[in-house]
């Protein structure tokens, strides 16, 4: 039996700076960002659902998704981004928890780092929840710095997720991540050892 690891946390509070970590004792990560890209692959079915959805405008030249624009909609619009959510949800779900299965045939400890973990009720299929937190006036600092934002448009994008707080509130284990890096890597590792997968 293995242990499912759920990670998450707000849009840049240090999501991938953990679970980096966890890759580098090589425990397995199944990532929903990536799946969620490879789902609307061209000639995927969720792909003609956004399609059906958003307009053939959604689509660059080459037929591939425009992630930027799609992003500029649903970060501006929460209805547009709801109905997103929801065409895409059953694909996702059965993706992740198809990949998450596969996963636990060779580690016993298996991470999942899901950005909408509480969003999108996935605590039922992993075992416990760790949030990744900072403060939410820090989250929006590093996350003007990440991706070069003004601070409305900063704070739009965090609006469009539970709060950090909330997320903190309902979290099993949290990894502070205000401090340095060091810091955070000896949470990682202390978490670790005292569950005896190191
Ligand atoms: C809108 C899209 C095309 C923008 O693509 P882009 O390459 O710019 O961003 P990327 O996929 O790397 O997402 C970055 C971060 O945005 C946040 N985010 C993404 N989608 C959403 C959403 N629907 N609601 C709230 N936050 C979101 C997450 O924190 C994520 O880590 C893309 O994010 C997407 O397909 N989103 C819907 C799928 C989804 O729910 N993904 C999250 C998996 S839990
Ligand atoms: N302890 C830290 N001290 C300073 N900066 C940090 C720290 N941890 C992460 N950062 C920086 O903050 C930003 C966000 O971190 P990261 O990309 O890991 O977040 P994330 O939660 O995975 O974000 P997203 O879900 O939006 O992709 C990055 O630019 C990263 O370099």
């Amino acid at each position: 039996m293995s242990f499912i690891l759920g990670i998450t946390g707000g849009i840049a509070t240090g999501k991938s700076t953990v679970v980096d970590l966890f890759k580098k004792y090589n425990f397995p990560v199944i990532d929903a960002d990536i799946v969620a890209r490879e789902i609307v692959e061209p000639g995927k079915p969720a792909l003609k659902k956004i399609v059906s959805n958003f307009g053939e405008d959604i689509l660059l030249t080459d037929g591939s998704l425009n992630r930027r624009r799609l992003g500029q909609i649903i970060f501006a619009e929460p209805k547009k981004r709801q109905r997103l959510d929801q065409l895409l949800a059953p694909f996702l779900q059965d993706a992740i928890i198809s990949q998450i299965d596969t996963a636990t045939n060779d580690s016993s400890l298996v991470i999942a780092d899901i950005p909408l973990l509480f969003e999108a009720g996935y605590e039922k299929v992993v075992d416990q929840v760790a949030v990744v937190y900072i403060p939410e006036n820090l989250q929006v600092e590093r996350l003007m710095k990440r991706e070069n934002l003004t601070e409305k448009e900063a704070r739009q994008k965090i609006a469009s997720q539970f709060s950090i707080e909330k997320k903190k509130s309902r979290a099993d284990i949290i990894f502070d991540n205000q401090k340095e890096y060091s810091s955070i890597c000896q949470k990682v590792t202390s978490w670790l050892k005292a569950n005896k997968f190191l």
